[in-house]
């Protein structure tokens, strides 16, 4: 009995020193851990604070990435004041909120191709000497050289567009017009579909007149009159198809960059909430087509069409 009262103390003791070693092993462990954790947790600290202080430098966040498909992103801003007085008189044309909305699933990738070879088809029969070139189908003006001509009345260039082009604008234009009713709790039969509307080509090319200075800060309710609503079809893409020639939304904390998507429609209300511009492009060709609208049925035009041939 005596016996196993001693074996019982002998393990006991043995069990205590076990704890002790285990409990004195744990704290060098946790010596030698300190530092580590303590390193590694400075360095994600001192990262996120060069993050940091780099992104409030440069003023700039992405709200589109190229390589994102975004089924649709809005931001909704505060309306300029003069946008308000001069939409107000509108009904059922002022938006419920002033805003910029971006969706990649709106306009198919044939449709996108389709107008792709249309702009393409047009502008191969002029071209700026400096680094931007337009196409509007709606007046037939094409940039060519310094000046423009008229798609419509040069004789090289009669009847180069079917009424399959025409369809195809037609049906992205209604398709946009029902987005921006959406979008912004508006009537679609309030919606006119305005003056200018055209395909852009940019190239890196030195600008040779103004009309070539495409990336100067603007508000497009100044710059085109009657502009309510502007939006933009990218037809290419962004670092694969050209470079620089990001969209970007100037604002008071930081800049948003929209990078152009094949099929990517951005939309936005034309007054001074959404002053931007475009990035100079340095390399490749950037394709895109402005297609905007105005609450004021006298600044509507009529869908382009074969008739434009014979006026
Ligand atoms: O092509 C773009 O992304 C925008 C062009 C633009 O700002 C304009 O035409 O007013
Ligand atoms: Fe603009």
């Amino acid at each position: 009995m005596g016996d196993i009262k001693k074996r019982n103390k002998i393990n006991i003791k043995s069990e205590n020193v076990k704890k002790v070693d285990e409990k004195s092993a744990a704290k060098v462990s946790v010596n030698k851990g300190l530092p580590l954790r303590v390193l590694s947790r400075s360095v994600v600290i001192v990262s996120l604070l060069i993050v940091v202080y780099y992104s409030s430098k440069n003023n700039v966040q992405t709200f589109a990435k190229q390589a994102e498909l975004l089924p649709g992103k809005g931001q909704i801003i505060e309306c300029s004041s003069e946008y308000i007085k001069d939409i107000d008189k509108y009904e059922g044309c002022a938006p419920k909120y002033c805003k910029r909305f971006v969706t990649d699933k709106v306009i198919s990738v044939r449709e996108t191709e389709e107008l792709l070879k249309l702009a393409q088809k047009g502008l191969k029969y002029g071209g700026s000497f400096g680094g931007a070139s337009i196409l509007d189908l709606h007046s037939g003006a094409l940039s060519k050289g310094q000046h423009f001509v008229n798609v419509y009345k040069m004789d090289e260039m009669k009847n180069i567009f079917t009424q399959d082009d025409f369809n195809i604008f037609k049906v992205v234009k209604d398709k946009i017009k029902y987005t921006i009713a959406h979008h912004f709790g508006v009537q679609p039969d309030k919606l006119y579909l305005t003056h200018p509307t055209f395909f852009s080509e940019i190239t890196s090319k030195t600008a040779f007149t103004v009309h070539d200075e495409y990336w100067h800060p603007h508000v497009d309710k100044e710059t085109y009159k009657s502009f309510h609503y502007t939006t933009l079809l990218y037809l290419g893409d962004y670092n694969i198809d050209f470079r620089g020639g990001r969209f970007v939304f100037i604002d008071e904390k930081f800049n948003s960059t929209i990078e152009p998507r094949k099929g990517r429609l951005s939309m936005f209300t034309s007054g001074g909430e959404n002053f931007h511009y475009v990035e100079k492009v340095t390399s490749g060709v950037r394709y895109a087509i402005t297609i905007s609208f105005t609450c004021d049925k006298k600044f509507a035009i009529n869908d382009p069409s074969p008739d434009n041939y014979y006026n």
